[in-house]
């Protein structure tokens, strides 16, 4: 019998990029779908590009309406997840595409976020060793914010094989879509278009508690992490650029030494690619897919190693992860609904 789905906040990017994988997913039947300002309107108007779900109508997101699912995506603003879940049955899946949930650190949420903390569910990245024991069976999940995975994936591996200084530095380019659908006037066509502009410089983006947690697990001791968010002009994608000196003790610190561990690290991933040497990732290159893919470098002069990764902040940043994690948890095939290829050109 088909898993019953609602997704919450499906008028939003997140939401629409949900649908757009669980139409194509063999094991769902998708049941309700909510909003708030546009509740009562059809998917139609909400996502032209939902054909198949175009005459469905948005309902009020409250927990009746979402009650009855095996299944719910919360793909709400940040805040918004933690009363909706306390009321949805226990052994419903949750997964929330939100932030309440993904940190562990009481006083870090109360300085990046600004309210009380809701607590901590299984953190989303199957990748990360140990996630999948921890995914498997879980009722509540926590999918990571897009840049978090981008980055995660990019230096998770350095850390656990213990190649870099817990200090990294990254530079990440995000699409607008990564601001969701709400309209703010610096993410007006005339702002955004022929631009590239920083934001949350010097510590203050709220992803930066969030990758200091995700490193300094993998590292067994705690990671700074120096992040610089750009907006670029471009709809969907995430281009990260990640580095951190190599441990002085690291046999050579040679590229080699490094590609082989992110190889082996990778070997068995079905959504993660190491690129073969003199190939970069670009954000075109994972439109529409649930694939990273990562390029490794080391830069002998001031002892780096750089990784770069592209992901598409809608799939495999918030809705193809999500996806991923309702398969993992439900015992599904991981890949299930879930595109390898992009879109191109
Ligand atoms: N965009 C991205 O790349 C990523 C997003 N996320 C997270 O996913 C979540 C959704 O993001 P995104 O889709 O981009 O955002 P959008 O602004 O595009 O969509 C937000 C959705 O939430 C609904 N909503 C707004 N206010 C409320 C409210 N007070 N109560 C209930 N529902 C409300 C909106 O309904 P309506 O439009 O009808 O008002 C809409 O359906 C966020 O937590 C975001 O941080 C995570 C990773 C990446
Ligand atoms: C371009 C842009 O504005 N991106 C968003 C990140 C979106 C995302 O992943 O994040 P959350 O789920 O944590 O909100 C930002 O920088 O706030």
């Amino acid at each position: 019998m088909a898993l019953r789905v609602a997704v919450a906040g499906a008028s939003g990017y997140a939401g629409g990029e949900i649908l757009r994988l669980l139409t194509s997913h063999p094991e769902v039947e998708i049941g309700t779908v909510t909003a708030h300002s546009s509740a009562g309107r059809t998917l139609g108007e909400a996502h032209p590009q939902a054909h198949s779900l175009a005459d469905r109508v948005l309902e009020e997101t409250t927990a009746e309406n979402l009650s009855g699912h095996d299944v719910v995506f919360l793909a709400l603003p940040h805040g918004q997840s933690a009363s909706l879940a306390a009321e949805l049955a226990p052994d419903t899946l949750v997964i929330d595409c939100g932030a309440d949930f993904r940190l562990r650190d009481p006083a870090a949420w109360r300085r990046f976020y600004g309210s009380a903390h809701a607590g901590t569910w299984p953190y989303g990245l199957p990748e990360l060793p140990g996630a999948r024991d921890e995914l498997e069976g879980a009722t509540r999940i926590a999918v990571p914010g897009c840049f978090p995975t981008a980055v995660t994936l990019a230096l998770f591996p350095a850390y656990t094989h213990r190649l870099v200084e817990p200090e990294a530095v990254v530079v990440a380019a995000s699409g607008t879509s990564g601001a969701g659908r709400a309209l703010r006037p610096h993410l007006l066509g005339a702002e955004v278009m022929g631009s590239m502009t920083p934001y949350g410089v010097g510590g203050g983006h709220r992803h930066t508690p969030e990758l200091t947690q995700n490193l300094s697990l993998a590292a067994g001791e705690h990671v700074t992490v120096s992040f610089t968010p750009t907006l670029a002009p471009m709809p969907r994608g995430i281009l990260a650029t990640c580095s951190a000196r190599l441990r002085p003790g690291t046999a050579g610190g040679s590229e080699e030494e490094v590609r082989a561990v992110y190889e082996a690290v990778y070997a068995d991933e079905p959504f993660v690619q190491v690129l073969p040497p003199g190939r970069w990732p670009s954000t075109a290159s994972v439109l529409g897919s649930n694939t990273a893919l990562l390029q490794v470098a080391v830069d002998p002069g001031a002892r780096r190693l750089i990784c770069v990764s592209a992901i598409d902040n809608l799939t495999k940043g918030t809705a193809g992860g999500a996806v991923q994690c309702m398969n993992v948890a439900l015992g599904l095939p991981e890949r299930l609904g879930l595109p390898t290829d992009g879109v191109a050109p």
